[in-house]
């Protein structure tokens, strides 16, 4: 069977296994969570670095603060922007307040007319991944196309530790991450 026909079912025992994990994290857990740049990251956002983050939906892990301070160290922030299922994804440049607007699937997204950057560093969103830095998204295919084509940036998933699978399907678009940070730990190549 094709790798494609079980990710479905993947993407609904791990949405449900980070939804119930956030609604049972305590207040100061939460609160700790993704709040600074893990050391091997931090020296990645040096001054003029374009580092691409989200706006984190539902029980997402939340790259707000790693947006923040990457922005404080001097780095540009980019966000990505999407229209349908089926285009590509872009990602356009954001500053801290810039309004934001409502998009598809319940996105907020930068305005349409902002300036589109290619990032150094793209924070990616993810529903599990796996020990060799594999992912499942959301399945539309927006960040295997958009690290398809980016070339030299460096991929760095974000996620709740309990969203580790044990091996997960590959096709042969899918793309790897550089590295991955959960709420405890660091993990690359
Ligand atoms: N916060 C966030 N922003 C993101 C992504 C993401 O995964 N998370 N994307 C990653 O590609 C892109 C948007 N692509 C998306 C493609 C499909 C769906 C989608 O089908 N969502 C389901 C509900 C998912 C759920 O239950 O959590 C839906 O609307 O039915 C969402 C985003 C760019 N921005
Ligand atoms: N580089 C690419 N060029 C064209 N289509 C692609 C590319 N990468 C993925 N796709 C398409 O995207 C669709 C979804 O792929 P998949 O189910 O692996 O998504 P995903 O990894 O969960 O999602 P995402 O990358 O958005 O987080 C597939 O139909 C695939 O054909």
């Amino acid at each position: 069977m094709p790798q494609s026909d079980v990710k479905p079912e993947l993407r609904r025992k791990f949405r449900a296994k980070r939804d119930n994990f956030v609604a049972n994290l305590k207040s100061g857990e939460a609160a700790i969570a993704f709040s600074c740049l893990p050391s091997p990251l931090a020296q990645l956002c040096t001054p003029g670095k374009i580092v691409a983050g989200y706006v984190a939906i539902g029980s997402e892990a939340d790259p707000a603060k790693l947006l923040a301070a990457a922005a404080e160290r001097g780095c540009t922030l980019a966000l990505p922007y999407v229209t349908s299922k089926t285009s590509p994804m872009r990602f356009l440049q954001w500053k801290a307040r810039d309004p934001l607007e409502n998009g598809p699937f319940g996105l907020s997204q930068p305005k349409a007319d902002a300036p589109e950057l290619k990032p150094d560093i793209v924070l990616v969103p993810l529903v599990a991944f796996d020990a060799l830095l594999m992912r499942l998204g959301q399945g539309a295919g927006h960040y295997d196309r958009a690290l398809s084509v980016l070339g030299n940036s460096i991929a760095v998933g974000i996620a709740w530790s309990v969203q580790q699978a044990e091996n997960l399907p590959l096709d042969p678009w899918d793309m790897p991450l550089d590295a991955i940070l959960t709420e405890s730990s660091w993990i690359s190549r």
